[in-house]
């Protein structure tokens, strides 16, 4: 997979609502009515990672989730960042 350079990520988050490009990332904060519906989501999500092979840097604390997406073999942000990420938006939008 190729790492994609700033234009390309830039165009890619312009469909990807409340993500944005920081530090070689792609990151998005959810917050979630209490922990159950935030753990339950991550679970949800989990499963979508173990498909796609392609897993992200989370950070859960009660009921927020700060998700962070790249390619950690290629250093940087490739297609399946944004995949993953458009799968998460599906998820979460079908909680
Ligand atoms: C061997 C296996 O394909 C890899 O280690 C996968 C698994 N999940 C992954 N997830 C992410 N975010 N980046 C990777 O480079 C990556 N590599």
């Amino acid at each position: 997979m190729e790492k994609l350079d700033n234009n390309q990520i830039e165009a890619h988050l312009k469909s990807l609502a409340g993500w944005s490009h920081e530090n070689g990332s792609i990151i998005k904060k959810f917050v979630f009515k209490d922990f159950k519906e935030a753990f339950s989501t991550m679970t949800r999500i989990a499963f979508e990672c173990e498909r796609l092979n392609h897993h992200p840097d989370w950070e859960n604390v009660y009921n927020s989730l700060t998700i962070k997406l790249n390619t950690h073999d290629v250093g940087g942000i490739t297609l399946n960042d944004i995949e993953l990420a458009k799968s998460i938006e599906e998820i979460v939008s079908n909680s």
